[in-house]
């Protein structure tokens, strides 16, 4: 399907839609456990990935309206009758494989042709280093892969710059091993605030792992057991960030877009708001009733580290062809080994539009303004991050701007168009 876009301004009020890696986390986490509820749970491409997932390890999970109900393998995944497909989802092939290590026998796991081309192989050699066995069919380093287990436990040594969702996946999995997993980071750890992300949802289900001097470490022996025996998920701040990007440069005059159920937790990805406001715009976060409130301002260029916070890469490369001067986002290497190369991809979606932009392997920079986008004909890459950051892009340049492969928003922001369009953007959707 393809998104056209015209020329809009937006205001009022829309809902954050809840976060993809709370859910993706709590959904595990209840399949680790016997049974548990999760509240608020973003339904999605990729979540729905990870809820087959524990169902094929044994576990059941049921939905209503606002939660699902998942019956859990308690700590003991069984053997999968099937290959699971992970779909587009990189970070329930990285929980699942560390999970499939577990089990007394052979998983395979696969996924669409982007998941088939990203980096599995340190997760893999560590799980190999623990005593299983863990391999990728084509021999190098991707899907499909091929475990089996059972593991025990024990040390390991991993980079922390391609992935955090290994360690992620291995502490997860640690929790119920006999010895635990004491991880060695072989370099700095890119994504770190994802990590926080696992040991908040580790700790709401009463699972102790922490950070130490040289990595992290889980003790094994534990069980999963939520108190209450429930879990609510946050607001997303990833997809907070498009509509938050949406108000700041297409608000109409006198109004506001208002964001709410944005409370605080450990997603690097609120630094958007702190991005927004360095920038210029008129944002402001009242913490306590999760409510951010932005109106159009005059965006100016800065420089941004996205070490923590990949995801926001397309946003902020949007607002940068949007603001005066130059915007530099910097640490980006890693934003390269998402659903595809986002750095490649937004330089040059965004240079079709006309901004000026220059790519190198880790450092992206944006030169725009306000009037310089023109609409074009753009690839989403089939990427849900490309198809919401380009439809920001829509909002401003002049005539119309077609996004092909809209569809892609399934994966983490289902109502993406009807939010979009309920805040006043001109959307019109398209069979190809
Ligand atoms: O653990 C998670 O939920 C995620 C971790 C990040 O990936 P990397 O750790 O691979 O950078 C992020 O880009 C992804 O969207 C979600
Ligand atoms: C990279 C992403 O997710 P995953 O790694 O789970 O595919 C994302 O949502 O931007």
């Amino acid at each position: 399907m393809d998104a056209e876009l015209s020329q809009s301004r937006v205001r009022g009020t829309a809902r954050a839609p809840p976060s993809k890696s709370y859910t993706h986390r709590a959904i595990l986490a209840a399949g680790y456990s016997d049974d548990a509820t999760v509240y608020d749970p973003l339904v999605s491409a990729d979540t729905k990935a990870t809820m087959r997932a524990v169902g094929a390890f044994g576990g059941n999970v049921t939905r209503d309206d606002t939660r699902l109900e998942v019956d859990g393998f308690g700590g003991r995944p069984g053997v999968a009758a099937d290959v699971i497909d992970c779909a587009n989802s990189g970070t329930t092939m990285r929980l699942v494989t560390a999970c499939a290590a577990l089990a007394d026998g052979i998983t395979v796991l696969t996924g669409d042709s982007s998941l088939r081309s990203r980096p599995q192989g340190p997760l893999l050699d560590a799980v190999s280093d623990l005593g299983g066995r863990a391999e990728s069919t084509r021999d190098n380093g991707q899907a499909p892969l091929v475990l089996k287990g059972p593991i025990s436990g024990g040390d390991v040594s991993i980079p922390g710059d391609v992935s955090s969702q290994y360690i992620s996946a291995l502490l997860m999995a640690g929790a119920v091993t006999e010895k635990g997993i004491d991880i060695d980071l072989e370099t700095e750890l890119k994504s770190a605030p994802y990590v926080e992300i696992t040991l908040e949802v580790l700790r709401a289900f009463g699972v102790d792992a922490e950070a130490t001097e040289d990595g992290f470490s889980v003790a094994g022996g534990q069980t999963y057991d939520p108190e209450g025996g429930e879990y609510h998920v946050p607001g997303d701040f990833s997809s907070i960030s498009y509509l938050l990007a949406a108000g700041a440069v297409a608000a109409d005059e006198d109004h506001e877009v208002v964001v709410e159920g944005a409370y605080p937790s450990a997603q690097g990805d609120a630094a958007i708001v702190d991005i927004l406001e360095r920038m210029g715009a008129a944002i402001d976060w009242d913490r306590e009733n999760g409510q951010i409130t932005v109106e159009k301002s005059n965006l100016s260029g800065v420089t941004v580290d996205v070490g923590d916070t990949p995801d926001l890469l397309p946003t902020i490369a949007t607002l940068g062809a949007i603001a005066d001067g130059e915007t530099r986002i910097e640490n980006c290497e890693h934003v390269r080994y998402k659903e595809t190369d986002r750095v490649s991809a937004m330089a040059d979606e965004l240079t079709e539009m006309g901004a000026v932009v220059d790519e190198e392997q880790d450092v992206l920079t944006v030169k725009g303004g306000e009037t310089s986008l023109s609409g074009a004909t753009v690839d989403g890459y089939h990427d849900h991050r490309i198809v919401m950051a380009l439809s920001v892009a829509g909002l401003v340049a002049n005539g119309t701007t077609r996004i092909r492969g809209s569809e892609h928003v399934d994966v983490s922001f289902p109502n993406f168009f009807d939010v979009f369009t309920e805040l006043g953007a001109d959307v019109r959707l398209r069979e190809e």
